[in-house]
């Protein structure tokens, strides 16, 4: 479970998020929606300790905002997959994948190559002569290899092919399925937030504002809510 209690947040001295309280169950699925600036990322960024933040933040039970980020990190199981994608510019798709993991996650490879069969015929080439398509079936990849028990996602389909969004997205829901993965999502598309999501919390003007779940998490009444309508 991950827990926020009153937490605030500060770029400098501006205070971009205000007292969010919320619970995710274990092996939630929850979008975070809001207009731009709403504070979405920065919810994110919060969990993972890469923005000035005050309140408390549990993870499985235990205190993660007293900790830096590689802490909340590798202690925590909890992978990222954001827009800059993270991946080592001077390193091939393969070592991107790999660089880290242990000889049983090795063996779980093919999994990755099934999902992305571009990512197997460009296993050796630097991830830099990747489309940002690929570059982010690298990040999703490098997730799949490891035990992550929470997946921070920040916008996924940002420029990306709908063709490309729909198989990352089949690659989500089946990981989180798979591994009762909690996730957090940051989707601009509504539509494939709801599609994914088994909540929606609804951020505005860094306020959690609204939150839906079960029957609710429905593009036609989320939208207006999540645009400020
Ligand atoms: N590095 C930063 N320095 C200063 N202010 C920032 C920084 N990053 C974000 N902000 C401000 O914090 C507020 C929340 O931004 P945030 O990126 O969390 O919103 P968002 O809901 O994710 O927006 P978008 O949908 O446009 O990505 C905005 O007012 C934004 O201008």
């Amino acid at each position: 479970m991950l827990d926020l209690q009153s937490v605030g947040a500060w770029y400098g001295s501006t205070q971009v998020l205000f007292d969010i309280d919320l619970t995710v169950p274990a092996g939630q699925k929850l979008a975070i929606a809001g207009t731009n600036g709403a504070g979405k990322t920065t919810l994110l960024r919060s969990v993972l300790g890469l923005v000035k933040s005050r309140g408390e933040i549990r993870w499985e039970g235990r205190r993660i905002d007293v900790l830096p980020c590689h802490r909340r990190v590798r202690d925590g199981g909890i992978a990222v997959v954001h827009e800059g994608r993270g991946l080592i510019t001077g390193l091939s798709v393969l070592d991107n994948l790999t660089l880290g993991v242990d000889s049983a996650a090795l063996r779980r490879l093919d999994e990755v190559f099934d999902a992305f069969p571009v990512l197997a015929e460009r296993r050796n080439q630097p991830v830099t002569n990747l489309s940002g398509g690929e570059q982010q079936m690298v990040a999703l990849g490098r997730t799949m290899l490891r035990p992550v028990r929470l997946l921070v996602i920040d916008e996924p389909s940002l420029g990306l092919a709908p063709s490309i969004v729909a198989q990352l997205y089949a690659t989500i829901a089946r990981m989180s399925a798979a591994a009762e993965t909690t996730v957090l999502l940051v989707e601009q598309e509504l539509r494939l937030a709801c599609e994914i999501a088994d909540r929606v919390v609804v951020l505005r003007a860094g306020r959690l504002v609204q939150d839906y779940s079960g029957s609710e998490v429905n593009f036609d009444i989320i939208v207006d809510a999540a645009t400020g309508g």
